[in-house]
């Protein structure tokens, strides 16, 4: 493989500026240094005698095939300035080296077989995660979480199908009911298992993009006050008018780690002026869509209009709020939790009620749980319509169809883990990398 060089860190004036070099002639580059010899993994401080500029130095050596790579891997951390490692970089260009494309070092580390595909496009939402959950997520593919599931429903799929040759090879002996009801089972269980992962998507869709928040309830409870606390910003106005909020308000928030959309709306009641009638109804719309409701009631005033908003939210995750505890002595409504936003009386306990809420359940805990990304989440649907059909040729005794299919969808189980690829699937995956990754 060529030599690649490209900086790890921001090519911007800081502390220090990393840059990696990796492939068979990495060691070439020690000629612009005072030293020689170097041994696996050792960090030695050198200078650098470029063409243009000296810099005092520390150089990191990984040898072949112990590396980020699996090749030679030199890094050299230099003096926080571009102008020097511009000028390194020059320097490599001389040697022949050339400059790496984005994600490259990591493709290579997948095409020596250090990592796959899974593990390798990990890395990339690691990197991007917005959330310390995200990245937990990410953690767990980049450790081989998604690539193990894969890998045994590979090797269960590789089973059924050699029984299918089995029956295939050896006509004349009888085809027993009970050997078919077994590999009915058996698909059914891979079936389940991916649907499972499936499912899991969705989790990792909200992660990054955040939960959907409502706050709802009656005009003048507290909504837009509620707003402004989880922001610590004054960010809906707040009257003591009923209907002051007319629209929706829409605001990111992250909760103990957990990304939000925290949306205001106006207060629901029945109305005649048009704009506010306007404005409930996309609160209506607004808790339909939501991931979680927030029904906060005044503590002062529980009525029909309250009962209302609890009857259209009966089905979805949701928590009931009373808010305004300062005003009444007995509070007899039924709720989550109970507080006083303009007094601070148990205004601590709402964010913690909130996260706990969301929060995933233990059996499906942030370090445990396999995620998939859009690319897995389209061959897991395929891989699933493949098994459709591979059933559907066992059931019409057609056996080379269910052969044909059970090829199928292995090609697409090896399309994850990047024992099959392409280059435009390397493309599209690693161009998305940034440089030095
Ligand atoms: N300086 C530096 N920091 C870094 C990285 C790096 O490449 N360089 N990493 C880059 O993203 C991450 C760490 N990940 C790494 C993963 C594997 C290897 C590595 O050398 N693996 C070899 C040796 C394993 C061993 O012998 O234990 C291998 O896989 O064979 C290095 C870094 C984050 N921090
Ligand atoms: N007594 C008391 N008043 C409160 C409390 N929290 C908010 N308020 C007052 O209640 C009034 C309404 O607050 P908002 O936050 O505007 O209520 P809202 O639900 O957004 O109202 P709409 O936008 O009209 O639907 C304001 O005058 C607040 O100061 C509280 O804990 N106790
Ligand atoms: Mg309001």
């Amino acid at each position: 493989m060529d030599t690649i060089v490209a900086p790890i860190t921001p090519l911007i004036n800081s502390a220090v500026i990393v840059v990696r070099i990796s492939g068979d002639d990495a060691l070439k580059v020690l000629k612009l240094f005072d030293i020689s010899n170097l041994e696996h993994r050792r960090v030695y401080n050198a200078t650098y005698y470029g063409s243009e500029v000296r810099d005092d130095v520390i150089l990191t050596f990984f040898k072949a095939p112990n590396s980020y790579t699996g090749e030679d891997v030199l890094e050299v951390s230099f003096h926080g300035n571009p102008l020097i490692v511009s000028s390194f970089i020059s320097d490599c260009y001389k040697l022949g080296f050339r400059f790496a494309e984005p994600g490259e070092f990591t493709k290579r580390r997948f095409l020596n077989g250090k990592i796959d595909l899974s593990q390798a496009e990990s890395i990339l939402d690691l990197i991007n995660s917005k959330s310390k959950y995200s990245i937990q997520f990410s953690y767990n593919t980049l450790t081989g979480a998604l690539k193990k599931r894969v890998d045994s429903i590979i090797s269960k799929m590789v089973d059924i199908g050699s029984v299918i040759e089995a029956f295939i090879e050896f006509p004349e002996e009888e085809l027993d009911q009970s050997s078919f009801d077994n590999l009915y089972h058996e698909i059914e269980l891979i079936s389940n298992e991916v649907s499972t992962l499936i499912s899991n998507y969705n989790t990792i869709q909200h992660y990054k993009t955040g939960f959907a928040v409502v706050i709802a309830g009656k005009p003048n409870v507290g909504k837009s006050s509620l707003l402004n606390f989880l922001l610590s910003q004054e960010r809906s106005i707040v009257s003591d008018i009923p209907g002051t909020t007319r629209d929706y308000i829409l605001e990111y928030a992250n909760l103990g780690g957990i990304p939000i959309k925290l949306i205001d709306t106006a207060g629901v009641r029945s109305s005649s002026d048009t704009i506010e009638k306007l404005g409930i109804d996309r609160s209506l719309e607004m808790i339909q869509h939501a991931d979680l409701v927030i029904v906060l009631l005044d503590a002062s005033s529980f009525d029909d209009e309250d009962r209302y908003i609890l009857d259209i939210t009966k089905d979805k995750t949701r928590l009931i709020f009373v808010n305004k505890v300062d005003l009444v002595a007995n509070l007899d409504i039924e709720h989550d939790l109970a507080f006083s936003l303009k007094y601070s009386i148990d205004v601590d306990k709402i964010v913690p009620k909130i996260t706990e809420k969301l929060s995933l359940s233990d059996s499906d805990s942030a370090y445990t749980s396999v995620l998939i990304n859009d690319r897995h989440l389209t061959l897991f649907k395929d891989f699933l319509s493949c098994l459709n059909s591979l059933v559907n040729g066992l059931t019409s005794l057609d056996l080379d169809i269910a052969a044909f299919e059970l090829q199928q969808s292995l090609n697409i189980l090896y399309e994850i883990t990047g024992e099959r690829y392409t280059d435009s699937i390397l493309n599209n995956i690693f161009e998305r990398f940034c440089i030095g990754k």
